[in-house]
């Protein structure tokens, strides 16, 4: 297949995807595409169709029009091989939350067959961020510490990209700025990120945002771009512009 003269292509590419369910459309003719390296964000109201979208991109959900790929495998086609090259966390929280964090990470580094020395650099890492957290329920933690032990988990087979569901949803003000600092640390090791939320002063950490409504996208670039176009000052004026401008025009 030749998808154009890209010596690398992107992580993520997406081309005319559609999701129906029944008559109603859920993702509407969306395309964007993702470089390797950077931090990209999907934003929008509850309902805009950002986690249809990163479903369809996980290989979870099946397109119903349109075509994926990731690290240049089809996800509409190989799904297991694309989700080897994914690390997700989920909008809804995906640890067990009876087991203590030293057990989670025990659980899923066996169930992705990380090898033995790799767990233990990792456990050692998080008994010392998490004192005795480490030996606790997961459910006895604050929300923000969950989503880092959540976010370690999901990158224990090391994939390239990682994909975030609306992370920081509920979380302190405190633990989000953290889980920024780890995203960026992420992010200055190599991955490449996907992260959807509608918290838009958080989406001007990222480099490059795609703005979604009622399953369109309605603009795509870095934030400061965003924002001149729109002649407003912040994201969120952007976003009620767009959307305003939309339902008139
Ligand atoms: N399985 C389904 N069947 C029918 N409609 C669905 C299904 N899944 C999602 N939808 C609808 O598709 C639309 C987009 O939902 P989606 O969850 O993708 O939005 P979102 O932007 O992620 O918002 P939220 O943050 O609330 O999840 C919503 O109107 C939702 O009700």
């Amino acid at each position: 297949m030749n998808r154009g003269q890209h010596t690398t292509p992107p992580m993520i590419e997406v081309e005319g995807l559609v999701k129906r369910f029944g008559t109603f459309i859920a993702v509407d003719h969306i395309s964007f595409s993702v470089a390797r390296g950077e931090v990209f964000g999907l934003l929008g109201a509850n309902g805009a169709g950002k986690t249809t979208t990163i479903r369809m991109i996980c290989g979870l959900l099946a397109p119903t029009e349109g075509r994926i790929f990731v690290d240049d495998i089809p996800v509409h086609r190989r799904p297991r091989l694309a989700r080897t090259r994914i690390g997700y966390l989920s909008q809804r929280f995906s640890l067990y939350e009876d087991l203590s964090p030293e057990e989670n990470l025990r659980f899923f580094s066996a169930l992705y067959g990380v090898p033995q020395d790799t767990t233990k650099a990792h456990l050692a890492r998080l008994s010392s961020w998490l004192g005795e957290g480490f030996r606790q329920p997961v459910r006895t933690l604050p929300l923000g510490f969950r989503q880092r032990v959540g976010l370690m988990c999901a990158l224990l087979h090391d994939p390239p990209l990682l994909i975030l569901d609306e992370p920081t949803s509920g979380v302190d003000p405190i633990g989000r700025q953290e889980f920024w600092e780890e995203i960026y640390r992420q992010s200055s090791e190599g991955k490449t990120i996907l992260v959807t939320t509608h918290y838009m002063e958080e989406a001007e950490y990222c480099q490059r945002v795609a703005i979604m409504h009622q399953g369109k996208l309605l603009n795509e670039g870095a934030p400061r771009e965003i924002m001149a176009r729109s002649g407003t000052r912040t994201l969120q004026e952007a976003f009620i512009h767009m959307v305003k401008s939309g339902d008139t025009g």
